[in-house]
């Protein structure tokens, strides 16, 4: 494995450079993989352990080995994943660049909300009666994330540097980009508040999100949304049942798991967010980071619960397939030390070409159209990286008030 240098001698990440197969730049410092790209064999969950084992089958293939890329939200569609040939590192964000310093970006020609807010409300109220009518029975519907993305067209590619540096100047968040299928212009493209998995040695973290409320720029406005998003019922009891989701499911691994901090108030530029951070010690300290993430993801922040019941109902209402949105994205090296992050404020880009999806946690109490305000509020940043409104995908929300 090759460890490279910068211009200055310095190891800087460049997620930049042409040969980027992926990378993570986030509060805790930034790495990009290069290539030339070497896939792993792709497939689904259920075979990843395998596929690892046979691409890391020699000591030489493991020598220094950093896989990285994405898991799709579907457990049964392939996954994406690269080995890198090298990589580069960087301490701490680098810091978006100042507009001036952008190249800049290709007029959009068109928007197309999929499906329209109206009809998501309308899957949003059917997820209701049916829990509604499964209330007390056996494996009744708890929680479904239901999304709705937008299309979106440009003049021309859309150059994944400039959207990285612009979603870059949120320093809450982890901005990532990891090739997929078919070329070097196709990419997954975000900039996550969520960690799913972190493992550095036997300790790991994960900081479940859930609950949620649309910042505003009016200071007064901002705190009092923060503070009914802390009182509400509806988003503690959603928040609560993908904490003890995750600490169900790492508990096996763990010989310590505790959350330190209980439930806070977390943000990025444009949300708050419920947020719980888990600790634990792992018994056994080489499973690999990548796989503790594929075996916890989806939660129910993305997905709902029972997980099967949801996953199912959601292929049924969202006419558009999630693909990697949802899924999990990172990053693993030999040890098997790594960081996956929930793949959610992103879009997946190809050419001139983007697809932003956004969804939100419906729980008995919720509310149709607050829950299409819910994912016009999170498409804001990436609507931001492309040049449009941060509201562009408000339309057709029909608030009161
Ligand atoms: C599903 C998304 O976000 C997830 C759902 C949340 C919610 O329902 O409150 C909050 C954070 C994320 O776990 C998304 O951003 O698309």
């Amino acid at each position: 494995m090759n460890i490279r240098p910068d211009d200055n001698g310095q190891h800087g990440a460049q997620p930049d450079a042409a040969d980027c197969l992926f990378s993570f730049d986030g509060p805790g410092g930034a790495i990009a993989g290069h290539g030339p790209a070497r896939a792993i064999e792709r497939g689904p969950a259920a075979t990843l352990e395998d596929r690892l084992a046979r691409a890391m089958g020699n000591e030489a293939a493991r020598q220094g080995a950093v896989i990285g890329g994405a898991l799709p939200f579907d457990k049964q569609d392939h996954d994406c994943l690269w080995q890198a040939v090298s990589l580069s590192f960087a301490p701490a964000r680098a810091g978006g660049a100042g507009p001036e310093a952008e190249p800049a970006l290709p007029a959009i020609r068109a928007l197309r909300p999929e499906p329209p807010a109206t009809d998501f409300a309308d899957a949003v109220a059917r997820a209701l009666r049916i829990m509604g009518e499964e209330a007390g029975g056996p494996d009744a519907l708890a929680k479904i994330v239901l999304s709705r993305s937008l299309a979106i067209e440009a003049e021309s590619p859309l150059p994944l540097p400039a959207i990285l540096s612009r979603l870059a100047r949120d320093r809450s968040v982890t901005t990532f980009r990891t090739r997929l299928p078919g070329g070097p212009d196709h990419a997954l493209v975000g900039a996550t508040p969520e960690l799913l998995l972190r493992k550095s040695g036997d300790r790991i973290a994960s900081h479940p999100l859930a609950g949620s409320a649309r910042r505003s720029p009016d200071p007064a406005q901002d705190r009092a949304a923060a503070e009914a998003l802390s009182r509400s019922d509806k988003d503690r009891r959603e928040h609560r049942l993908v904490v003890e989701y995750i600490l169900d499911l790492l508990a096996p691994f763990c010989r310590d798991l505790t959350c330190p901090e209980g439930t806070r108030l977390t943000h990025t530029r444009g949300m708050w967010h419920l947020g719980t951070r888990i600790e634990g010690q792992l018994n056994d300290d080489t499973i690999p980071a990548v796989l503790l993430a594929a075996g916890l993801h989806p939660t129910p922040a993305v997905c709902g619960l029972p997980v099967a019941r949801a996953a199912a109902l959601i292929r049924a209402l969202e006419p558009v397939p999630r693909g990697f949105y949802a899924g999990a994205a990172g990053w693993c090296d030999a040890r098997g030390d790594g960081a996956w992050f929930v793949a959610i404020r992103c879009a997946e880009i190809r050419g001139a070409f983007a697809r932003l999806h956004a969804g939100a946690g419906i729980v008995p109490g919720s509310a149709p159209m607050a829950e299409a305000a819910e994912t016009g509020a999170k498409f804001g940043a990436l609507l931001a990286a492309l040049g449009l409104p941060r509201d562009a995908g408000m339309a057709g929300v029909d608030m009161p008030g």
